[in-house]
This record gives C-alpha cells, sequence and structure tokens, in this order.
C-alpha cells in the first residue's frame, strides 16, 4: 500500500458501497494516463524559469468543472480567455507566460461543511461531479464511485479539445491579438487599455515587417492542473514512468493541495511528496512560516525551482500584513519556490440575496497587495491563480462591464465558487499587466 494510504486524508467522500469503489479503483488503474510524464517535466522547467523571476505564471478556470461543461463551446471559450489574458501579460511583461488551466479535472470539491440545510431538510453538502450530484435531493447526494469513471473521461475528452486548441491553429497570436483588439473596442474601460493593445499591435506589424512568422507564434504551450483531492482517483492515476522509475500522478501535469488538506501529517501532503509532478499548494491567512519552511522540507527537499508552487490566497485585508514575513523567511532559507497570488479564495461573501460572490475590486485589491510586497522584498511576484470562465456570468460583482449585486442571479451558473467572466476576467489581465509593468 503506497505511503499515503495510511495517513489521515480529509475531505475523502464517505461512499456506501466500499466493494463498488474497489471495482472502480481496479478499472480506472488499467486506464491510459491521461498525460505524459515528460510533459510534467516540462512544465517543471517552465516553472522553473517563473521561479527565477524569467517567466509568469498565468493558472485558471473554472472552480468545479460540471460533466455536463464538457462541450465544445464551454471549453472554447475558457481556452480563448486564457489565451487572450496570455497575449496581453505576455507583452506587458516581456518574458514567457506559462499558461495553466484549471481545466480537464477539476470536478472535485472540499467543502467547508459536510452538509446542507434548505428549508429545514438537511442533506450531504455537494462534492463537485467526480463525488455526487448538485441537485438537492437526498438520491443525488449520495456519493457514488462510477463518477470516478466519468471524470477521467471528462478529463480525456477535454484535454484531447484543449491540445487540438492550442496547437492546431486556433491559438494563433495573431487572432489571439484580434480578439483583444475587439474587447478593447467594445469594453466600457476598454480606453484605458487603448495604449497597451496599440502597443501590442505595432510589435505584432514590426515583427511581421520583419518576417518573422515564428512557430511560436501558431502553436502554444497549455498545461492542465487541478486540485488533488480524492486520493482513490489520484492514486489509480498515479504510475511509475518507465523513463526515470519515479511516480507521476499521471491525471494532469500540475496538481495541488488545497487549503483544507494541507495538514503537514496528512495523507495529502505525503502524497505530493512521492510524485515527480510540479506541486502547488494553497497558502491561507494562518500559514505560518515554520509551517512553509517545512513544506519545502518534505515537497522541495532539493529545492529545484519549478517543483513547488506556493498560491497564497489570504484575502486583499491580509496579505500585504501576512505575506512578508513568509516571503522573507522562505527567501532567507534559500529555497525557490514559485510565488502565486489567488486573489479569489479569501474575498468570498455571501450576497443579501444568498449568492457566493467576490467583488472584483477585491480581488484587483489582493493582486496588487502581492506585488507590492514582492516589489519591497526584491523577489519576483511568480504569476496569478484566478476562477474564471470564458462565458458572460454574472457571478462576481464590479469590473468594467459593472455587475451590480442585484444582477447576480442573472447568469449565476458556477457549481460552487463564484468566477470571474470573460470580460472580467481580461480587465483583469490588462490591470495586471499595468502593475508589471510598474514593477
Ligand atoms: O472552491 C473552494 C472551496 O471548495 C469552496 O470555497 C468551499 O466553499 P464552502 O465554504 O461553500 O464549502
Ligand atoms: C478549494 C480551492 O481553494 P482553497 O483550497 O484555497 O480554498 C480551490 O482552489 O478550488
Amino acid at each position: 500500500m503506497p505511503s499515503w494510504r495510511t495517513l489521515p486524508a480529509a475531505q475523502q467522500p464517505e461512499y456506501p458501497d466500499q466493494e463498488a469503489l474497489a471495482r472502480v479503483v481496479t478499472e480506472l488503474e488499467s486506464f491510459p494516463p491521461l498525460v505524459f510524464a515528460g510533459e510534467c517535466d516540462q512544465l517543471r522547467a517552465r516553472l522553473g524559469a517563473v521561479a527565477r523571476g524569467e517567466a509568469f505564471l498565468l493558472q485558471g478556470g473554472d472552480c468545479a468543472e460540471s460533466f455536463d461543461g464538457v462541450g465544445a463551446d464551454d471549453i472554447r471559450a475558457k481556452v480563448k480567455t486564457l489565451l487572450q489574458m496570455g497575449a496581453v501579460l505576455t507583452y506587458a511583461a516581456s518574458v514567457p507566460v506559462v499558461k495553466v488551466g484549471r481545466i480537464a479535472g477539476q470536478y472535485s470539491k472540499p467543502r467547508s461543511k459536510p452538509t446542507e440545510t434548505r428549508d429545514g431538510v438537511t442533506l450531504p453538502t455537494y462534492r463537485g461531479d467526480s463525488v455526487n450530484g448538485f441537485d438537492f435531493t437526498e438520491a443525488a447526494r449520495v456519493p457514488d464511485p462510477e463518477r470516478l469513471k466519468r471524470m477521467y473521461h471528462a478529463s480525456a475528452s477535454t484535454l484531447n479539445l484543449v491540445r487540438a486548441f492550442t496547437t492546431g491553429g486556433y491559438a494563433d497570436l495573431r487572432q489571439v491579438h484580434a480578439w483583444n483588439q475587439d474587447f478593447v473596442k467594445s469594453s466600457p474601460s476598454g480606453q484605458r487599455y487603448e495604449k497597451l493593445a496599440r502597443e501590442i499591435d505595432n510589435a505584432m506589424s514590426f515583427m511581421r515587417a520583419c518576417g518573422a512568422e515564428p512557430e511560436e507564434f501558431r502553436t502554444v504551450e497549455f498545461y492542465a492542473s487541478h486540485e488533488a483531492l480524492l486520493l482513490d482517483y489520484e492514486t489509480a492515476l498515479t504510475r511509475t514512468d518507465s523513463r526515470t522509475g519515479h511516480l507521476y500522478d499521471v491525471s494532469g501535469h500540475m496538481v495541488w493541495i488545497g487549503e483544507r488538506t494541507r495538514q503537514m501529517d496528512g495523507a495529502h501532503i505525503e502524497f505530493a511528496s512521492k510524485v515527480r509532478n510540479p506541486i502547488g499548494i494553497k497558502l491561507g491567512p494562518t500559514t505560518t512560516p515554520e509551517e512553509a519552511l517545512e513544506y519545502i522540507e518534505r515537497l522541495d527537499p532539493e529545492r529545484e525551482p519549478g517543483r513547488l508552487t506556493f498560491i497564497v490566497r489570504m484575502g486583499a485585508d491580509k496579505i500585504r500584513d501576512r505575506l512578508p514575513t513568509l516571503v522573507e523567511k522562505v527567501t532567507a532559507s534559500g529555497a525557490q519556490p514559485v510565488w502565486v497570488t489567488d486573489p479569489m479564495h479569501g474575498n468570498t461573501f455571501e450576497a443579501a440575496s444568498g449568492h457566493k460572490t467576490r467583488r472584483f475590486d477585491d480581488v484587483l485589491d489582493e493582486v496588487k497587495g502581492f506585488f507590492e510586497v514582492h516589489k519591497e522584498l526584491g523577489t519576483h511576484p511568480g504569476g496569478i491563480h484566478v476562477e474564471l470562465t470564458g462565458d458572460d456570468v454574472t457571478e462576481c460583482v464590479g469590473g468594467g462591464d459593472e455587475i451590480f449585486v442585484d444582477d447576480l442571479h442573472q447568469r449565476y451558473e458556477t457549481a460552487c465558487d463564484p468566477r470571474l467572466n470573460r470580460s472580467q476576467s481580461l480587465d483583469l489581465a490588462f490591470l495586471v499587466a499595468e502593475m508589471y509593468r510598474g514593477q
């Protein structure tokens, strides 16, 4: 039995039928890998450049992917939004932007409470399509191991299309730039971005005039990531790489450990310490410098740039206060993790209508705080990690195309936490681009 299976694991579903689970796990073990270990190594190398300050990480996608969302339109819209953000950030940062989706595996959710009560009825909480159903009925909320297989197939279909979009011509930089020009023209806040968009346009014209048509214009490296939450699934997809003899979790290129499962002696940290994928770990506001150093010891004992990404999610009101000590102590230890800001998870609140939401201004303020801290310390603000969608949903308030609390009900479609919509995501990219230049 792998070492992590003997340790306590938080946030695991309680399957009523353990034999059915065992059968599913055996089947999953026979399924082919979703990614190749060599691709994970390549992403680790790319993240190594981020750690050294030579690149920037853009990680984003749904809070929770859903099986119903595995359609061409949904996937295309997400990839398109990430590519558009990536293009703006690449120009502003003048370094490569490593693009990693919260995609093709982000089907499982850790929850604050095990149950949910509506009108006096209490049922198990929804934990993502990989575990149980979203509908508020007793039958839907029973954890069903067959869903683990659906997760595998949904991930495979999604990844297949993502690979096709990003290498088959759809991601051509000239087209991505044209989409951004359309956004700048049509967005209420577009005027503010016109200068940057014009500069990018000039740069593109210059390169065209020089006859530069590099392959990088036509295809894009794009990686898939998700939270490694369900250890039955992740373990079944963990395989020994025939090239190196190392273990890789071949369910995605990068996996991260969440704020609710990062117990130092828990199964998730042990699991992450045994696989060679690049690993992310969410650091909430209570993280101490000693903990951060211990994560480095356990997950990145060789201090290999790119192996470990700290995804900081403290909240706009705390980041300026709590992040500096962490960065200082970690830097002083000689370690070089990637530092990324997740400005979503520390800024959630419930609107009077009952919708979980986030203010665009808080999201932006947390990113600003993150940049300020790194500027002050002379360290590299390595990237952003955001929950977003390519659709025009109304889940977060604010943004250039201002969404008000009273609008939330119009298109509130998330299965879990509120995401930035297409235009809010692009607003964020342009504003982060400005910050990066200020850096
Ligand atoms: O996406 C993250 C978590 O799953 C989510 O924030 C938990 O939310 P909850 O507090 O509604 O359970
Ligand atoms: C659950 C998540 O975040 P956190 O662990 O930071 O709460 C998430 O990113 O989906």
